[in-house]
């Protein structure tokens, strides 16, 4: 069947629709471009800012029912949720406006969320590595020293 459950491309369009109120747009747009460039930095990928609805990674803050079947669920619980690759809402990831959005260390930090849901978008899976960026819990402890991630990321190369 043609369920890719990898992007058969190197060059990945990216988009951001609704952002959230919790952070300045321009915070927003390089949280999610240093969350892509981990995964750039850890595989031949390369993410192009598009401004078309046509994106393959569409990014959006949404809230409750939003589109999808997974609707979200108030503050706290489901954080995100991103779609594996392949085409329409292939690949997208939305995050659940109803959490505080941070560049820090209080509520959830957009970039630790976002660079696990990108991992999604990318087709990986959960690990049962509680360090790592795919564990499937959120702890903002999470370290991304570069060496550690490109190690931890190795398969995604595979
Ligand atoms: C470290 O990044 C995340 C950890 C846990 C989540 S989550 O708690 O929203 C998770 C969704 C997910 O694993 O992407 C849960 F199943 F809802 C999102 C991002
Ligand atoms: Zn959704
Ligand atoms: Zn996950």
């Amino acid at each position: 069947n043609n369920r890719v459950n990898r992007w058969n491309k190197n060059v990945i369009t990216y988009s951001i629709g609704r952002y959230t109120s919790d952070l300045p747009h321009s915070t927003v747009d390089s949280l999610i471009e240093s969350a892509l460039s981990v995964w750039a930095r850890a595989s031949t990928l390369t993410f192009v800012r598009s401004r078309t609805q046509r994106a393959d990674i569409m990014v959006e803050f949404a809230t409750f029912e939003h589109g999808d079947a997974y609707p979200f669920d108030g503050a706290k619980g489901t954080l995100a949720h991103a779609f594996g690759p392949g085409e329409g809402i292939g690949g997208d990831a939305h995050f659940d406006d109803d959490e505080t959005w941070t560049a820090g260390s209080k509520g959830f930090n957009l970039y630790l969320v976002a660079a696990h849901e990108f991992g999604h978008s990318l087709g990986l899976r959960h690990s049962q590595n509680p360090e790592s960026l795919m564990y499937p819990t959120y702890k903002s402890t999470i370290l991304l020293p570069q060496t550690w991630l490109e190690s931890t990321l190795q398969p995604l190369n595979k």
